[in-house]
């Protein structure tokens, strides 16, 4: 089955800037990937394999309990940091019914999407997981992971055509690409995320470093969250990067509609997204100990934005 012959319920369609992660495949329509519903401004993930699914559809109502009944900061504080989770909602795909989950799409309402998935952590096994997956997860992307507790599965990113031009090239690589990287690879592959080179005009370079400082400001509040919580250890987890492409070289001024609310488009925010992603191996934390694996790849991930603002 050709990957556009999935049959998709109305309303719905693959989502195309799916970076990583479990995907369509032409020879198996047992395998799904993320739909989206543009309408809705909202992205659809299927549940994956049974504990994992089970964990991650947990792991969202937790935090929505939390927010409803006040009852514990933390959890509240962290949804700032995930996705908005509408709930599940079961879904006819390729003719058999499964559970997705509902969630905000980070990277509704940018024209010219630039999205690169980071996974979080030397460890990307989680405490069940067999000798075997154990071994598999080591084997991985080695070269950045031991260094800087950090891996890059996937990304995709709007780069100039030619210097001084409005004409842009889209540029994807997923995993494979990832597990050559070492760290000097994975530093520029950074650099080249955030267009840091191909600034060459003066707007652009203002929005790079606009770009850069939403960035670590945004990595500085999830470090903030993990530096205080003892509830969760997440593995195998990523950072969502997001922004849009066609903010760079074009700050607006003015404040829009989007999604029926007023937004404020000279807040930076309203076009870089970093958020928390991937919930499938979240585990309540051994011996209410803090999460040092996933800390030690943020401040990793924190000191390579910085050394590319800095440059
Ligand atoms: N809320 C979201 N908004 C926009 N895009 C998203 C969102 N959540 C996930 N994605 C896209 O889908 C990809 C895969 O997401 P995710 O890591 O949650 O899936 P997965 O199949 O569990 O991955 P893995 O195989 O690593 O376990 C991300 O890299 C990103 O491109
Ligand atoms: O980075 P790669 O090489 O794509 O490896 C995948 C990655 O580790 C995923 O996190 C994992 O899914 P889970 O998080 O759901 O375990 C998947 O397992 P799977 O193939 O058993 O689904 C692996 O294949």
């Amino acid at each position: 089955m050709a990957k556009s012959d999935q049959e998709l319920p109305e309303g719905f369609r693959q989502l195309k800037t799916q970076v990583a992660g479990h995907t369509f495949e032409e020879s198996n329509a047992e395998a799904v990937g993320l739909l989206q519903d543009s309408k809705a401004g909202c992205v659809l993930k299927p549940l994956g394999k049974p504990e994992c699914g089970e964990r991650e559809l947990r792991f969202y109502e937790s935090l929505a309990e939390a927010g409803a009944s006040g009852d514990n900061d933390l959890l509240a504080l962290l949804r700032g940091h995930v996705p908005r989770f509408y709930g599940p909602l079961k879904l006819v795909v390729n003719r058999r019914e499964r559970t997705f989950l509902r969630l905000e799409d980070l990277t509704r309402s940018f024209a010219k999407p630039c999205v690169m998935d980071v996974k979080m952590g030397k460890r990307t096994w989680d405490p069940e997981s067999s000798p075997n997956k154990r071994k598999l997860e080591e084997a991985k992307y080695v070269m950045c992971k031991q260094k800087l507790g950090l891996c890059l599965p996937g990304f995709q990113v709007y780069l100039p055509k030619e210097e001084h031009t409005q004409e842009t090239t889209i540029l994807r690589h997923g995993k494979d690409y990832g597990k050559s990287l070492n760290v000097e690879g994975f530093k520029q592959t950074m650099a080249l995320f955030f267009n840091a080179s191909t600034s060459d005009s003066k707007s652009r370079r203002a929005g790079c470093e606009l770009l850069l400082k939403e960035v670590l400001r945004q990595l500085q509040e999830i470090l903030a969250w993990f530096q205080r919580q003892r509830l969760l250890h997440f593995y195998a987890s990523s950072l969502l990067i997001c922004y849009d492409y066609s903010r760079l070289a074009d700050p607006p001024k003015s404040k829009s509609l989007i999604n029926g609310y007023h937004q404020n488009e000279d807040d930076p925010a309203s076009w870089v997204r970093v958020k928390m992603i991937d919930f499938a191996h979240v585990y309540p934390a051994e011996h209410g100990l803090p999460d040092e694996n996933y800390m030690f790849g943020l401040q990793s991930l924190i000191e390579v934005v910085q050394s590319i603002l800095h440059r």
